[in-house]
């Protein structure tokens, strides 16, 4: 039966795979966390750099505490991976490593953040932005 936990995992169901989500690789063997860029509702934003080359990300780890919550985020990274717009923050790639979801961004030195939490925005329709200038 040994095939069958190999294939299943102990509790034997299979694990979905997601065309665009990278298992089994630590994204930290390839990236170098530098520091903190921010927080997020879901998680922290580092900045990293590739070992290699020297490149620049934003790295996103979501802690996920069961591997269904992960087909909600899918449908996100899904939808951001093929989105191309000047305007919006490219995703070059998502891992699922070590229970969490870690994902690659371009490293933004201008990031807008939609504030919408005061009711009185909301009732009026409105959203409110802030700028954040990251410090490199
Ligand atoms: N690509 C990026 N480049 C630079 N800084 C970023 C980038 N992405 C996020 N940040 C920083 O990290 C903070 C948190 O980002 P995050 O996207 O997690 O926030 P969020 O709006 O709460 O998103 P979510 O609701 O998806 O968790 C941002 O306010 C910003 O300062």
């Amino acid at each position: 039966m040994e095939w069958f936990s190999k294939l299943f995992g102990r509790s034997g169901k299979a694990k979905r795979e997601f065309p665009n989500l990278t298992r089994g690789k630590d994204p930290l063997e390839l990236w170098n966390k530098t520091g903190e860029l921010g927080d997020g509702a879901f998680g922290k934003v580092y900045k990293a750099e590739n070992r290699e080359t020297g490149v620049l990300a934003a790295l996103k780890r979501v802690p996920i505490q069961d591997e269904t919550e992960l087909e909600d985020f899918m449908v996100e990274i899904d939808i951001l991976t093929e989105c191309k717009h000047r305007n919006i923050v490219d995703l070059y790639q998502a891992f699922f490593h070590d229970s969490a979801l870690w994902v690659r961004l371009l490293c933004a030195r201008m990031y807008l953040h939609a504030v919408a939490q005061f009711p009185c925005f909301q009732f009026s329709g409105m959203f409110m932005f802030t700028l954040n200038l990251n410090p490199f």
